[in-house]
Order: structure tokens, then C-alpha cells, then sequence
């Protein structure tokens, strides 16, 4: 990778036109409306009192795949998402004019044969007021990358998950064609959709993006614990600890603790755990 350039990536600010037609996609990218009889759920893919799904944050002035610019220097196809952080500092529009700034903020190196992680961030601004509706913020572990003779400078500590049973448990099906359905929110990632490159960095079939992932996971903690109240979730944070594919039944546990969430997320039918450190923060 080049490690200069990537440091000094020129972001160009995006403009984006929300509508509630991309609101709606979204929300049908997590397979929300699953039971269109559920009111407070359909509320998140109907356009009659509309709501954002909070998650939708990740979407939102997003830069698209930028790491597979060739003046990354980057093997981009064995890039996978690390972790994701998510503040939400006022209740996302369900349309309307968005801006998105990201930056760099650090590159950790693993070291030879484990990889880089790149660590950056974006404000999600809302064009006509000017008031930041949110601070996103996510790592790229880039498995080709490491041993560049860079720090492995440490990125924000993992949430710790209670050592007890989970207070709540809770399984949302995903359909073989879920990836399809949520690159349409704007992760292109080949990854996600031909079987080729899938196959060509060490996996049977596409994965489902990380991202895809993490709205399930604002899907199970709006069922489960906020009586689907969007205005409630204001911090979602994750660690992706192994691929998903679409078609499975990812189970979420679900723990309270001092007002706040942790959640991990595992795959029943192959005992593993693909989503872990899960910190959930309300209003
Ligand atoms: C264009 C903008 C960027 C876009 C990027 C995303 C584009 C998307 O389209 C791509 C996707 O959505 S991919 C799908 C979602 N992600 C995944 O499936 C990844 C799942 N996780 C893994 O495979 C491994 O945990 C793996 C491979 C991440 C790490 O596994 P190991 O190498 O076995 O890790 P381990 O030996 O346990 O630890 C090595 C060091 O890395 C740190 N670490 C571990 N997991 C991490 C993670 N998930 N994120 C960040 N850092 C992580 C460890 O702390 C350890 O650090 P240190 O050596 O300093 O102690």
C-alpha cells in the first residue's frame, strides 16, 4: 500500500440527495418488513410516517469503495471490514440534502502476513441547516497490506460483554439475495456479488457485507429492547469477527447494562461468532 498517499487521501466532500425511496432500500437491505402486519416495523419500508433506520448513518455522504483506486496501492479484494463506530447526534432525515466529510485519522500495521488496518471517519452534515446529524467512523482491515513498516498504533478499545447468560436473544433470517438487495444502498464491493472474486480470496461464495450485518444488528436492538423507537439509538458500535453468508440465520444476545447494550452476533448453524464487542447507547 501507499502509505503517504493513503494518509493524505483527498476526501471530496459528497453531496447526496436522500429520498425516501433510498430510506426505504435500505430498511429492505436488513430485510426489515418481514411481518408487513407489524405497524411499528413496517414504519421503517412504508412511505406513510416513514422513519430512518438509525444505522442508515453508515450510508449516508459515504465515499463508496475508494480503497479499490489504484493509487491506494491497496490488494483491495482482501479488504474486509473491521470494526464500525456510529454517534448520532440528531434524528436522521428520512429525506433532504446530505453532506458527508471523511478523513484518514491513522494506519495501524499488523505486520507481515496479518495486515494493515485503516482507520477513518466521516461527519454527516445536514446540508440545509448545517447541523451535524452524526460522526461515523469505521476500520478497513486490508489482509494483503501489512509489514509497511508502520506503528501499530491501537485503535479505540473493543466493549467488554458481560461474563453471564444473555438477558435477550433474538434470530432475524437473512435471504440468499441479501447482499443484492443492500449494495443498492451504495457498497459496490464485488466481494458482495461475484462468486469469482469470492472464490479468488479464499471464500466458497459472496459474503454479506459488514455493514449488512450492522443494520441487522440495529434491527435486533430496535425489536428487542426499543419498541422499534428510532429516536432511542444514538451509538452503535461493532467488531466483525468472521464473514456472514447470505441465506443464514444470525442470532443476536443481547445484554443490558448501565442503560446502555452490548451484543455480540453468531452464525447457530456453524457455531460462530461473526459480530462481537457490540456497544449499543440510547437516548
Ligand atoms: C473503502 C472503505 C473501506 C471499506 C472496507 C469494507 C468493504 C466491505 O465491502 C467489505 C466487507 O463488508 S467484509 C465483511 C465484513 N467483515 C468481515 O467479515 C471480517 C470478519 N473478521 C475477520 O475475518 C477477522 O477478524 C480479521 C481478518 C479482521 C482479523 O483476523 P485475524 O488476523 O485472525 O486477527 P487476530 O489474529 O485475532 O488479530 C490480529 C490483530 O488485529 C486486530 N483485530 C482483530 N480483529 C479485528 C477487526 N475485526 N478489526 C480491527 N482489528 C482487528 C487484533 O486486535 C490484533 O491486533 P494486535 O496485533 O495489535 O493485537
Amino acid at each position: 500500500m501507499d502509505f503517504d498517499a493513503l494518509l493524505n487521501w483527498d476526501f471530496e466532500e459528497i453531496e447526496q440527495t436522500l429520498t425516501e425511496r433510498d430510506t426505504i432500500l435500505y430498511a429492505l437491505g436488513l430485510g426489515f418488513g418481514e411481518d408487513p402486519t407489524d405497524k411499528k416495523e413496517l414504519a421503517y419500508v412504508y412511505e406513510d410516517g416513514l422513519k430512518a433506520v438509525p444505522s442508515m448513518a453508515v450510508i449516508l455522504g459515504y465515499p463508496g469503495f475508494w480503497l479499490r483506486d489504484p493509487k491506494t496501492g491497496v490488494n483491495w479484494q482482501k479488504v474486509l471490514h473491521g470494526e464500525q463506530w456510529l454517534d448520532i447526534y440528531k434524528p436522521l432525515p428520512t429525506h433532504g440534502r446530505i453532506v458527508g466529510r471523511s478523513k484518514i485519522d491513522f494506519i495501524a500495521d499488523k505486520g507481515e502476513g496479518k495486515g494493515a488496518v485503516i482507520y477513518q471517519s466521516r461527519d454527516i452534515i445536514d446540508a440545509d441547516s448545517s447541523e451535524k446529524l452524526a460522526r461515523v467512523a469505521m476500520s478497513a482491515f486490508c489482509r494483503g497490506d501489512g509489514g509497511f513498516g508502520g506503528e501499530n498504533q491501537a485503535g479505540p478499545a473493543p466493549a467488554v460483554l458481560p461474563d453471564r447468560a444473555p438477558d435477550h436473544v433474538c434470530d432475524i433470517d437473512t435471504l440468499p439475495r441479501q447482499a443484492l438487495i443492500y449494495r443498492l444502498s451504495g457498497d459496490f464491493n464485488p466481494l458482495h456479488a461475484d462468486p469469482d472474486v469470492a472464490r479468488s480470496v479464499g471464500f466458497d461464495r459472496p459474503i454479506l457485507h459488514g455493514l449488512a450485518t450492522y443494520g441487522l444488528a440495529a434491527r435486533a436492538i430496535l425489536k428487542t429492547l426499543l419498541d422499534y423507537d428510532a429516536a432511542r439509538l444514538v451509538g452503535l458500535d461493532v467488531r466483525f469477527s468472521a464473514p456472514v453468508y447470505p441465506g443464514e440465520t444470525v442470532r443476536f444476545e443481547i445484554w443490558e447494562e448501565d442503560g446502555e447494550a452490548r451484543f455480540r452476533a453468531s452464525i447457530p448453524a456453524r457455531d460462530v461468532v461473526v459480530l462481537n464487542n457490540g456497544a449499543a447507547r440510547f437516548a
